[in-house]
């Protein structure tokens, strides 16, 4: 069922391995043209031109966009206890997991009396997405939400589709996980003109504001990865979060059933989804493309998972070693890349580039994606070569503040001017002087 490249007895450089592997045709640069008109006409027209675009994508048009307090209250009622206990254990996890990693401020004291310090400083204004175009997607929220919250930030607005079949609202439990975590400002909008929304802001068809926000985070499809990449500068972003991929790396001792069930379980995300193999065992390979077949056939989403495990973006690749299939997946750089192996833990400790690790047979990418504990908005498209995937750092600058009296200035003055001068910038080193009529020395 996936597409084969025997990579056996050659191992290729990784810019040879990055234009030969699969990846989709995600042309976030075409979808750019598509989405600005989108961006320009939210900024012009601000909430008329986003009802305009969520009729025409959305198939529906809400009486308001922002969604009232009492609906998001309400969601809670009718939300099915099982899924809030699992959402209350989703929660708890991840707040559990951020809360550790929160960093604190450092203090250097580079000299006597002079010391720079790194102050962790939350973003003071944030728009969360979580998406609800072909699933529904609580767990984003929990997963924009919690690290917002741990970092400190002061002001969260979350955006979500409207649903036609739920009056233009976000559905329901994407409502009711809001309601969970406290978050009382929630607009019914997605894609692109969501993210032009909280670039821009505007008032809404009963008068109520959208204040411009700082920064946009969260997963979704092609055209607010698209949105996010034009507004970017005017509102930071987290990396680009675009359609779910996972690689697997895995050798005969990895279980077919349990390598073909996770590669159906990302698939089912979009038909741009992306599910590889990288195997050293042409047996497994056969055993997992059969196990395939079967799964696809027999689950809900038949037609979506085919079209991305048929895609180009999809595949299996054959390697001679493990290590080679080290070498093949960090020229990937999975958004997830689980290793069934052999040792997992030891081949897991060597991946240098990948969103987050899977390590072993009770790992699989579904628990990271709802109850880890651990972040599922994850860097993709090979953006995990130099990207974090969504965390409580995402939320904070960082800010040095520097403290020198009167002596640390004098004791390094003549350092300073130096190099002003060096760079033929001796006002620079005048600012110093200033400081010191009667000479530094
Ligand atoms: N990388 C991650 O961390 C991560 C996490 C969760 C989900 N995802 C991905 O998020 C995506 C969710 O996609 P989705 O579509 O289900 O939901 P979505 O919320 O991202 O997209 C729905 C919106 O897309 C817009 N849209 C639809 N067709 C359009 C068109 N032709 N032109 C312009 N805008 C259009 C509509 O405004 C709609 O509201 C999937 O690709 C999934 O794999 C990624
Ligand atoms: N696998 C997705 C991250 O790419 C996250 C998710 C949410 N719900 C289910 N899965
Ligand atoms: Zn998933």
């Amino acid at each position: 069922m996936l597409n084969r490249i025997d990579l056996r007895g050659r191992v290729p450089s990784a810019t040879e391995l990055r234009a030969t592997l699969p990846r989709a045709e995600i042309d976030v640069d075409a979808a750019l043209h598509q989405v600005r008109p989108v961006v320009e006409a939210v900024r012009e027209r601000g909430v008329e031109a986003v009802l305009e675009y969520t009729e025409r994508f959305d198939r529906v048009r809400p009486a308001s966009v922002r969604v009232p307090r009492a609906e998001i209250e309400a969601a809670l009622t009718t939300l099915d206890p099982a899924v809030r206990a699992a959402l209350e254990e989703a929660i708890d996890r991840a707040r559990k997991v951020h809360a550790d990693q929160r960093r604190t401020d450092v203090t250097t004291t580079v000299v006597d009396g002079g010391t720079v310090t790194e102050r962790w400083v939350p973003v003071e204004r944030v728009g969360l997405y979580a998406p609800g175009g072909l699933a529904v997607y609580p767990s984003s929220v929990v997963m924009n939400v919690v690290p917002a919250q741990v970092a400190g930030v002061g002001s969260l607005v979350l955006c979500s589709p409207p649903q036609a079949e739920f009056g233009g609202r976000p559905h329901p439990t994407t409502l009711a996980a809001a309601a969970l975590l406290g978050v009382d400002e929630v607009w019914a909008v997605g894609g692109a003109q969501a993210v032009a929304l909280l670039a821009y802001g505007g008032t809404d068809t009963d008068g109520a504001e959208l204040v411009p926000v700082d920064l946009v985070t969260g997963p979704g499809n092609i055209y607010l990865t698209a949105a996010k990449r034009l507004l970017r500068g005017l509102i930071g972003i987290d990396s680009e979060a675009g359609p779910t991929e996972i690689a697997i790396l895995a050798d005969e001792t990895a279980d077919p059933v349990h390598v073909a069930a996770d590669l159906v379980s990302q698939a089912e995300h979009d038909p741009l989804a992306a599910s590889v193999l990288v195997t050293t065992s042409a047996e497994l390979a056969d055993a997992v493309d059969e196990e395939l077949t079967a799964r696809v056939a027999a689950t809900k989403h038949t037609e979506r998972i085919g079209e991305a495990l048929r895609g180009r973006q999809s595949g299996t690749v054959l390697v001679s070693t493990v290590e080679d299939g080290l070498r093949v997946v960090d020229a990937y750089a999975a958004e997830h890349l689980e290793i069934q192996t052999a040792d997992a833990r030891a081949v897991a400790a060597r991946v240098r580039n990948a969103g987050a690790v899977f390590v072993g047979p009770y790992a699989p990418v579904s628990l990271g994606d709802y109850c880890a504990g651990s972040n599922h908005v994850l860097p993709t498209g090979g953006y995990a070569r130099h990207s974090s995937g969504l965390s409580v750092q995402s939320f904070l600058r960082g800010i040095h503040v520097i403290d020198y009296s009167e002596q640390a200035l004098r004791e390094v003055a003549g350092k300073v001017v130096a190099l002003a001068n060096a760079e033929d910038l001796p006002a620079h080193g005048e600012a110093v002087t200033a400081r010191f009529p009667g000479g530094a020395e």
